[in-house]
């Protein structure tokens, strides 16, 4: 086999494993916390660090703009995008409350942390989940197959059963794709 395919069917098998280990019930839980505080009006706030970051830049703008229907705009915002928050802070403060901050600033009771973390052992992911639990937010998290530390800080955990970050992400980008289809047809369609 090549190491294309040997790839390919690697990524297959954590995908396929997610499928047998039935993660709907818990999807559920994210779909209803996300959309009972966008309802609301309150803030859907997202972090992550390195490719989790451009994840978390891609969600809010499936969210922001539009995923498959026209509808208004959600109040989502992706914590890694603001490059002038994130150099001043982490430049003086340093990098590991660069999220919490941000949370301090926009989350509220109600509102939901989606943290994104293959590790789930990020000290400026773990930073923002603590945040968002003194702040009565739910948090929702999308880690690799341990959940790692963020587990213990998550309500609702959608763990990919994988080790390889790679992988992980690629099962990340899998669930955060039907989290948006649901989110947004359950505000459109009530
Ligand atoms: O995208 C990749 C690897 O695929 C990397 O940039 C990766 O996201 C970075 O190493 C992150 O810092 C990993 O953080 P985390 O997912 O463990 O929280």
């Amino acid at each position: 086999m090549s190491e294309l395919n040997d790839y390919l069917v690697r990524s297959a098998a954590a995908i396929t494993a997610m499928v047998e280990r039935d993660v709907t019930s818990e999807m559920e839980r994210a779909v209803t916390a996300i959309v009972a505080a966008l309802s609301q009006g309150k803030a859907l706030l997202i972090c992550g660090n390195g490719g989790s970051a451009s994840d978390a830049i891609h969600i809010a703008g499936e969210l922001v703009g539009r995923f498959l229907r026209e509808r208004k705009a959600y109040n989502v915002i992706a914590l890694p995008a603001n490059a002038a928050v994130l150099t001043a802070w982490g430049n003086d403060y340093g990098f590991d409350t660069v999220f919490s901050r941000q949370v301090e600033a926009h989350g509220s009771a109600g509102a939901v942390l989606l943290a994104i973390s293959t590790s789930g052992n990020s000290p400026s992911i773990l930073a923002a989940a603590e945040q968002a639990r003194t702040m009565d937010m739910t948090v929702v998290s999308l880690t690799g197959d341990t959940g790692g530390k963020l587990k213990q800080l998550s309500d609702i955990l959608l763990n990919v059963p994988s080790t390889f970050t790679p992988i992980i992400q690629q099962g990340h980008l899998c669930l955060y794709h039907h989290l948006c289809e649901m989110v947004e047809a359950r505000l459109c369609d009530g």
